[in-house]
């Protein structure tokens, strides 16, 4: 398969607007490359220890928001709408830089290293390390580290709709509960949930690609049997009932999939939802509370909302 690496030149004000364009626009991962994201190196910095010192030397002036798409005989209109949206955004905003669009064609095999290149040790809530499975890193001793090859799989847990899944899973998981993860991707909230204490968790994505990645991530953690990973369409083939059901899948699913999913969940049980889109936040709350939802807390990071709710 070959790939097209889309290369924004923006500015950190204009980097989250244009990542959220690419990734509405259907990129498989989108990543920032911004020199104010790294620490000074000469202050003491919890985390400068993990990231490369010669990192910083190598970082371009712009900032640069990369995302990876498919070539397919639709791209081109896509890149043309992509572009459209920029300038959109230039108008609508200040500050947002150049907004000028190159496109690099990269190879399967060249796309997973470019990935690797920026994909770096980091913490995802109190305790929650993620790690690229390739990376050397020494944990603290109270660190829970996930061990993560994303493959082709979403789920790096660089995205903040999956980091907000994350440090919610760290405030909820007491010990013991049934998980279930719909739309595992790599399976990094499964493996989390399972390293945090959870019982069990059923683990379903749709793409038979990400079933394999996450069932290869969830061994290579070593937390196959605590962890069932399978395919399926959301809770289809599933009568499992679960105790904390999450979910980081788009507004419209969450929206259709509340109510069925309610028979899923034990009374007093928790449902948290994440890959909402900010602007359309409102309008999932509202199908949660027609559901039969309690919502305890609302979560937002960059542009997108994550929902923690209880089943009454
Ligand atoms: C945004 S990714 C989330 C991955 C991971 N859970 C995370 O938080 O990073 C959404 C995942 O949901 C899966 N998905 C989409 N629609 C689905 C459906 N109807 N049933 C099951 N999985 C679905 C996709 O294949 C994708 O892997």
């Amino acid at each position: 398969m070959e790939w097209i690496e889309l290369i924004i030149h923006t500015t950190t004000a204009g980097s989250e607007p244009v990542s959220d364009i690419l990734m509405e626009s259907g990129a498989s991962g989108t990543m920032i490359e911004d020199k104010a994201d790294i620490p000074d190196p000469s202050k003491p910095h919890g985390i400068w220890e993990i990231i490369d010192p010669k990192l910083l030397e190598t970082m371009p002036e712009d900032v640069l928001v990369h995302a990876w798409f498919e070539n397919n005989a639709q791209l081109p209109s896509l890149v043309e709408k992509i572009r459209n949206r920029l300038a959109e955004l230039s108008f609508a905003k200040d500050e947002m830089g150049s907004l000028l669009l190159d496109t690099v064609s990269v190879n399967d095999e060249a796309w997973k290293d470019t990935w690797k290149k920026y994909y770096k040790p980091f913490y995802a809530g109190k305790h929650l390390l993620i790690k690229p499975t390739w990376e050397p890193f020494d944990p603290r001793p109270d660190d829970l580290v996930i061990e993560i090859d994303p493959g082709m799989a979403f789920g790096s847990g660089t995205h903040e709709t999956t980091g907000m899944c994350l440090s919610l899973l760290e405030e909820i998981i007491k010990g013991g509960e049934e998980i279930i993860d719909v739309g595992t991707g790599s399976g990094i909230l499964a493996i989390g949930a399972a390293l945090l204490g959870a019982g069990h968790v059923l683990a379903i994505d749709i793409d038979p690609d990400a079933v394999k990645v996450a069932a290869e991530n969830v061994q290579h953690n070593h937390v196959d049997h605590l962890v069932s990973v399978q395919q399926g369409n959301l809770l289809d083939r599933v009568s499992d009932v679960c105790d904390i059901c999450v979910a980081n899948i788009i507004s419209d699913v969450i929206i259709s999939f509340a109510a069925p999913l309610m028979s899923h969940i034990r009374p007093g049980g928790l449902f948290l939802c994440s890959g909402i889109v900010s602007v359309r936040a409102d309008e999932v709350a509202q199908a949660l509370k027609d559901a039969g939802y309690e919502i305890l807390c609302r979560e937002t990071k960059g542009e997108w909302t994550a929902f923690l709710s209880r089943r009454n």
